[in-house]
């Protein structure tokens, strides 16, 4: 008799996921039998039903084995396995089998001593060597589109779990499709216990990556018995414990997982189907449940509270929860907890899948290694920091926000609708920029915002009782409470920035929301802020990386300008390792002025130093007609009082020949180092320090600022004197290097820089007197000519981690008629100049 051409189809089909005849034949007749020669139902997505069938043969094969070697304590249990399995369980191993070396599982119990109590395992899920080696193809088979189908149909709504569930994808619309009609009613559902199709599809033409699923090859057991609800088998991640499997109380073996399978799984929405059309099926599948719902339920039904069935909040925290922050490929984020306060952070990345040199990293080494990168890339200067207390902390949140606050979250969250109206048509809520998907403001009343997002791991620490309640991935952690306080905390949790208490102006709340990076984005590095001290905000000024003309300066940049013999233009690559010394160290004595570690050369460095510090070497030049003095406006020119002859540095530039990473180019490549704008304690104000070592002769920043000319910056400092006197002024600098070389300067060419309106990080270094840590060096880089150049701050010694950055402004403490406002000052130095005279008149001091 010819071969039924629907078997060899599904011969076929099976054969090109890499299943042999063999294994399909006995598993196709049980499948026929059981469904009654309905081969709709078996040849559906692709013959999926069958590929399921298959492993679940394999799996109950495996552990038929196990359980035979166990003995006979289980030879009851081993009828169980000739029926075809459920296959959530079989999706639940799978994603053991495809993640086990991309998926890093963390308990609560880490290691630090407090460890919760160890989760037990059913012996029978724990994941067989044999399960652990399918082919690649039958791999490839289980990543369907799952991960993106999944529980998204809530993106559109605020989340009422403080987890963001789901970070793409859209509802599931082929859920009702992937049941059988007849599956849809719950009598129906039952006898059909384990056949349940998967969302996982069979489709050999979409073979995406095993690990677009999210990794559930976890598994978390209560000491009781703790059913499943039921709704969660409709979704695709959705991983349940079979209510029929007996917990015991073994542990694993050391060389297997921990955790196996959670025994609860939080979804933030039913399917539509469910939610919406077929509360049928959700009231059975809910009936299903006992009483000991978990928590997660809740959530699910509190965000359907209008149209679904309302959640039973009851009992709502005696069971395990789960809660998956499926995010976006490359990395998935789950996160479980238990009643008896286990929490499970599991974090699936599979950027590593296909590297050749794959390995299994001990755990002690990824701390470790974490723990330096946190400190190194994430400018997190606690010492005492630790991956293992941060990933604690992230329970302990998980947990707090999971139980103390869940049913003030959903009060929460009923406001919501009638206040984010207000707050749309407030000027704070285009200021914090909250408008866009990603910050979901949650309860905005008497100036009250809570913006919260989870992509930190720190523990939010929020004031009173406002709680985090939505999630976002992008946002800081803005928590306003309703008497304007703020507290915010950034990636580095410890970072804690406290806020006025008063209403908030746009630009304070423009600048908590800048407060991970004060450059917004205008540096290569970030640069964060933080005030320990008071609740004062950094002052509000626009970020410029480079300088910009304000109004009459005259910059001449013009490419002709620069003559042949100012420029390398027969240089190749890196001046600094070249035989010969290019013109651009002509000025710098034959010698470039920076070391093959871009640091600035110890003797060249030195005579700066010493230029500056020691009146002795001091070389003072004098101008003509002076034009600081002629911008003074007085009735009666005063003579030059002299100004200081400097060295400074030659960078090559773009009409040179050479490589744009030529050694000889370092502050127009902008700021490298690690610093943070700081609330200094001693009474100074705003600061400026590293948050790494800095060696001797680094460059960290440039004094940057809107240049004027010296008239200009005059009339500024006449209205800012009568303005309010009592704010901390910025520190105008002059460009006045070589205003001796031409007599008299012209109006426009007399430059100085202020950074008070348009600025960086220089405007919050703090002057000390005569042993400060940083030098300014004048550096010229896109002209030669000698009325504008940069002016750029190295490190006078090797400076610690968390020190202060200062600079000496020069300040004569006893010129009255200084142009500057002049300050009392706290630098501490032992040199201090305006320390030696106490009885200095307190009305010229502020
Ligand atoms: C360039 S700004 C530095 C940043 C400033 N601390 C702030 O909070 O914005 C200069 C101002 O800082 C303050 N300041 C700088 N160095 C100081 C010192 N050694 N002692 C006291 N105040 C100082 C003075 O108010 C000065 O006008």
């Amino acid at each position: 008799m010819a071969p039924n051409p629907r078997v060899l189809k599904a011969f076929r089909a099976m054969k090109a996921i890499g299943i042999n005849e063999d294994k399909v034949k006995p598993v196709l007749k049980k499948l026929l039998k059981l469904y009654d020669k309905n081969w709709e139902l078996i040849e559906e997505e692709n013959y999926r039903v069958l590929a399921d069938a298959i492993f679940d043969d394999d799996d109950s094969k495996v552990s038929e084995e196990k359980e035979n070697a166990n003995g006979e304590e289980f030879a009851d249990e081993a009828e169980v396995h000739d029926e075809p399995e459920r296959p959530l369980k079989r999706l639940r191993l799978r994603s053991q089998e495809g993640q086990p070396s991309s998926s890093l599982n963390i308990s609560n119990s880490m290691g630090d001593g407090t460890s919760l109590r160890k989760p037990k395992l059913e012996d029978e899920e724990i994941p067989d060597k044999n399960s652990l080696q399918r082919s690649p193809d039958m791999m490839k088979l289980q990543s369907g589109p799952v991960s993106t189908q999944s529980h998204t149909r809530n993106m559109g709504k605020q989340p009422a779990s403080p987890i963001h569930f789901g970070a793409q994808g859209s509802p599931n619309p082929s859920m009702d499709r992937s049941l059988p009609s007849d599956l849809q009613s719950p009598q129906v559902w039952h006898s059909y216990k384990g056949k349940e199709p998967l969302l996982l599809q069979v489709a050999p033409t979409e073979k995406r990556p095993i690990v677009d699923r999210p990794c559930h090859a976890v598994r978390f057991k209560d000491t009781e018995s703790v059913p499943i609800p039921k709704q969660k088998v409709h979704d695709s991640h959705a991983l349940i414990k079979p209510k029929d499997e007996p917990y015991t109380d073994d542990f694993p073996p050391d060389d297997l997982p921990r955790y196996e399978v959670p025994i609860a799984v939080i979804r933030p929405a039913f399917p539509d189907s469910l939610s919406k059309g077929d509360n049928s099926i959700r009231s059975s599948l809910k009936g299903k449940r006992n009483d000991q719902e978990p928590l997660a339920s809740n959530f699910v039904a509190e965000e359907d509270r209008g149209d679904s069935i309302p959640a039973s909040s009851n009992n709502a925290r005696t069971n395990s929860e789960l809660a998956a922050v499926l995010e976006e490929s490359p990395a998935n984020l789950e996160i479980a907890s238990s009643s008896l306060g286990e929490v499970k952070i599991s974090l699936s990345c599979n950027s590593m899948l296909g590297r050749p040199n794959f390995h299994m990293p001990s755990q002690d080494e990824l701390l470790k290694s974490m723990q330096e990168k946190c400190l190194r890339s994430y400018k997190i200067i606690d010492p005492n920091f630790s991956v293992l207390k941060m990933l604690k902390d992230m329970c302990e949140c998980f947990l707090e926000l999971a139980t103390d606050s869940s049913h003030e979250t959903q009060e929460r969250l009923m406001n919501v609708t009638t206040s984010v109206d207000a707050l749309k048509k407030s000027p704070v809520y285009s200021a914090l920029g909250v408008g866009g998907s990603n910050c979901i403001p949650l309860n905005i009343s008497n100036s009250s915002i809570d913006i919260h997002c989870f992509s930190q791991f720190g523990r939010p620490q929020f004031p009173g009782q406002i709680q985090p309640l939505s999630v976002d991935a992008h946002c800081l952690n803005v928590s306003v409470e309703s008497n304007g306080g703020v507290e915010l905390r950034g990636p580095e949790s410890h970072q804690l920035v406290v806020v006025p208490q008063h209403q908030l102006t746009p630009e304070e709340l423009r600048l908590l929301y800048d407060f991970n990076d004060i450059t917004k984005g205008e540096e290569i590095v970030e640069i964060s802020w933080l005030n320990e001290i008071n609740n004062e905000c950094p002052p509000h000024f626009v970020y410029i990386p480079h300088n910009l003309v304000y109004q009459n300066a005259y910059l001449r940049f013009t490419l002709s300008q620069i003559k042949v013999e100012d420029c390398c233009s027969s240089c190749i690559g890196d001046c600094l390792s070249s035989t010969t010394v290019c013109v651009c160290a002509r000025e710098t004595g034959h010698k470039f002025a920076y070391t093959s570690e871009g640091l600035v050369r110890e003797d060249f460095l030195e005579d700066c130093i010493y230029m500056t510090r020691d009146p002795q070497r001091q070389c003072l030049l004098y101008c003509k007609v002076c034009p600081l003095e002629s911008a003074k406006n007085d009735e009666i020119l005063e003579p030059c009082k002299g100004h200081l002859k400097r060295a400074y540095i030659k960078e090559c530039w773009s009409k040179c020949a050479c490589h744009k990473r030529c050694g000889n180019r370092i502050v127009q490549r902008g700021i490298r180092c690690k610093l943070q704008v700081f609330f200094t304690s001693e009474g100074k104000g705003w600061g400026l320090r590293t948050l790494e070592k800095l060696p001797k002769g680094t460059f960290v920043c440039e004094y940057v600022g809107e240049i004027l000319t010296n008239k200009e910056l005059h009339e500024r400092n006449i209205k800012r004197r009568r303005g309010i006197n009592n704010e901390r002024h910025t520190y105008p600098v002059l460009l006045d290097a070589y205003w001796c070389l031409k007599g008299a300067l012209k109006e426009e060419e007399a430059l100085c820089l202020d950074p008070t309106f348009y600025g960086n990080v220089a405007r919050f270094i703090n002057h000390r007197c005569l042993d400060a840590n940083l030098i300014e060096i004048p550096v010229k880089v896109e002209t030669p000519d000698h009325h504008y150049y940069h002016l750029a701050f190295f490190t006078a010694r090797e400076v610690n981690a968390l020190e202060e950055l200062t600079w000496d402004y020069g300040i004569d403490f006893d010129d009255n008629d200084n142009p500057m406002e002049v300050f009392r000052c706290l630098c501490g130095s032992k040199f201090c100049r305006n320390m030696k005279r106490p009885n200095r008149s307190k009305s010229s001091l502020r």
